[in-house]
Parts: C-alpha cells; structure tokens; sequence
C-alpha cells in the first residue's frame, strides 16, 4: 500500500492542532492548572515541529531536519516537566534542555549530520530516554497520587519500546522515498503511532488532573477551615467506615467528646481571635497524639470527637494527657481547660450516633461535675 507522506503529515498535523485546542481550551476554561498550561505548550510545540519536518524536501535539508528534532526532543522534556509538576515536583529546566541539546551537539559534526541511520538512533534513543523519565516520575509518587493514573504507565512504556525498536526497522523514510529510493511503508506506522500517543497521553492527563480536581473539592468538602482537622461530615464519614471495617475483626472502639471550658468567656475576654487560635492550639495538641488510624473532627463550634481502636486504658491515658496539657499550656496567656466524655464501644451493633449520644451524656456530667475532667459513660 502507499500512501503519500504529506498527506500523513497533514493528518497528524491535523490531530495536534486538535489536541493543542483541546488542551488549551481546559487550561484557560479550568482552574489553570499548570500541568494542561504545559501540555498545550508541549501539544504547540510538537505542532511546529512536525510542521518544520514536513517542509524537508531533501533528506539534509539543515532547517527542517535540525529544528524539527530540536522541537520534538522539547516536547518530550516539556512533557516530563509536566508529569513532574502534577506530582508536586519542581522543573529541571537543564534536563528539559539537555535531549534537543544532545542533538544540536551531535549536528556539529558533519559525519553524524550526513547518517539518516545515526540521527534516527539518537533521536529515538532520547526520546525513549524522556518517555521513560516521564514513567519513573509516575511509578516514584503511585502511593501518594490518588488519581488513576496507570493507563499511563502502558501507554509510556509501549511509546518507550516503540521508539528503542525504531532504528532495527526505520530506514529512513520519507526521505528515501524522496530521494527516489524504494520505501518500506515503517513511516506510515510511525506517524500512526505517534498520533495515538498524543492523542491517548491527551485524555489520559487530562482525565488525570480533572479526577484531582474532583478530590480536591471534596477533601475541602470534608476539612474544617479554621483548624484544617475534619469536620462533622468527615467524622460521620470516616467514623462509621472505621465501624464497618471494625465488624470483620475485633477491634474496640472508643469515642472521646472535647468540649472547651468557658469558651464564650474566652471570646469575651481576648476576642474572636483568641478564641481562634484556642482553637487550632488545641487540635495540635491532639494531632500531636493521634495514632494513624484514629478519626478527629471539629464537630462543632468548640466540640471535637475522636474515634479511636486504641484500648479503653489507652483511649483515658490520651484524653487525660490532653486534658493535662492544655490546663498546663497558656496560649498567649489565654488560661483553657477541656471537658471530656468518653463512651467505648464493645458491641459490633454500635454506630457512631449511638456512641456521640453515649460520650454526650458522659460530657454532660463532666460538665455538671465542675468541668475540666474526663467522665466515662
Ligand atoms: N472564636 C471562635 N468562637 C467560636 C467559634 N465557634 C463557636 N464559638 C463560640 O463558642 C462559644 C460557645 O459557647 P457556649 O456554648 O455557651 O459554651 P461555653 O461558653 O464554652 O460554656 P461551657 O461549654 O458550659 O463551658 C460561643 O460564644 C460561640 O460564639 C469559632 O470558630 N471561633
């Protein structure tokens, strides 16, 4: 079958115009996430170079062949950047530079200039080089992504082992074709494959930073603004999950009630913002003793609960250390004490409404009792 390279070009060109839109269209339409502002610029890069590689007419031509390359081995590096800011990470601008470097240094030398099969092998090793990168930067942070990301990882190791495999069967096409020699039909394959690559990494990045986006929107949903601990949704959230898992073992579970002493006092006498930084001064406290699995909410105004598999002795030590500390601390001289109800659960029946109400009537008596004590229900 033939089929004629610049119309291949044309389609390919054709598709990254496209995804350049595409991805643009997100950037500026979304949050401007700065992983689409990379890839529309990694998409109008690729855009230009495979304009510039489609204006050859010689297999040497200088322009085409060194900037076009030059361009291509930029979007690999733009596109590594990309994958690294989503993961938090900062840019190296000198790795980004290093591959269309490589190349340009390469070009210096009329012998590797005048080799197709020698610019074929450094190209596609560099690109391999950048893709692989992008899939280590992916593989390195897995655990802490939360995105669904693996459709990545396939998808980069196949562009990855294309791209090692090029030189074994690449013979230099188009240009032999242009230069009247016979063609093997490997650059129809390549620009297909190019093609699918881009348009797949397109969705699958964009799909990426949409499904952040949704987590973080919930996560704020969840998050007490004040104090950065969880609030009343999460504590219902994450409470009766820490339940459910709790039925198919034999954990206790104990849930501690916090309610700050005279707390309208204290905003009477230091003001709101005193009785803020109260509050956050507290919940480092706790946070300071919390063990991984325990759930700690503001759940109301100056109330916080937390639920906790540590054992009942263990569960009164806490409540008691923090108690003790916060009476000890004086938080900018502001004097606070805390009140704690403490219901424990050895029932698997139990659900998280049962055991509030349970360490609200326990909270109640440490409040009739005189406050700043801890009262078991
Ligand atoms: N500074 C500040 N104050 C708050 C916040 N949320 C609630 N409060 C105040 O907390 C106070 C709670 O007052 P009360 O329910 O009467 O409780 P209390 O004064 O601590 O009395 P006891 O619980 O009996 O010790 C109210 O004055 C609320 O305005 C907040 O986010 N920041």
């Amino acid at each position: 079958m033939h089929l004629d390279v610049y119309t291949l070009f044309i389609f390919e060109l054709y598709i990254l115009i496209l995804l350049t839109g595409v991805m643009l269209f997100a950037w500026i339409g979304g949050r401007r996430d700065p992983t689409l502002g990379l890839m529309a610029l990694m998409l109008a890069f690729a855009t230009a170079g495979t304009q510039l590689s489609s204006m050859r007419s010689d297999v040497n031509d200088i322009i085409p062949v060194l900037f076009s390359n030059l361009l291509i081995l930029l979007c690999y590096g733009i596109m590594w950047s990309a994958v690294r800011v989503f993961t938090g990470r900062r840019i190296i601008l000198p790795g980004v530079l290093a591959g269309p470097l490589i190349w340009a240094f390469f070009c210096l030398s009329p012998d590797f200039y005048h080799s197709l099969s020698q610019r074929i092998l450094l190209t596609s090793i560099l690109t391999a080089a950048y893709t692989l990168m992008t899939t280590v930067e992916l593989w390195h942070v897995r655990r802490q992504l939360n995105v669904t990301f693996w459709p990545a990882l396939p998808l980069s190791l196949f562009h990855a082992g294309f791209y090692l495999m090029r030189p074994v069967f690449d013979d230099g096409l188009p240009y032999a074709e242009m230069a009247g020699r016979h063609s093997s039909g490997f650059f129809a394959i390549l620009i297909f494959e190019a093609i699918l690559y881009a348009i797949c990494l397109t969705f699958i990045i964009l799909a990426m930073v949409y499904e952040r986006g949704q987590l973080s929107y919930k996560l704020a949903s969840l998050r007490d603004p004040l104090t950065g601990v969880g609030n009343r949704r999460a504590f219902l959230e994450f409470g009766n999950e820490l339940i459910r898992k709790r039925k198919n073992c034999t954990l206790p579970l104990q849930l501690m009630l916090f309610d700050l002493d005279n707390f309208k006092k204290l905003n009477d006498q230091y003001g709101h913002a005193g009785g803020d930084s109260a509050l956050i001064f507290f919940c480092s406290i706790v946070n300071s003793l919390l063990e991984k699995k325990d759930v700690f909410a503001r759940i109301g105004g100056e109330e916080f609960a937390c639920l906790t598999s540590q054992p009942k002795e263990q569960a009164i030590k806490m409540a008691e250390t923090i108690r003790f500390r916060l009476a000890q601390s004086s938080q900018h001289n502001i004097p606070m004490t805390v009140s704690v109800g403490i219901a424990f659960s050895d029932l698997n029946q139990d659900t998280i409404s049962h055991l509030l109400i349970q360490a609200d009537h326990a909270l109640y008596r440490a409040k009739s009792a005189g406050k700043n004590r801890i009262e078991l229900s």
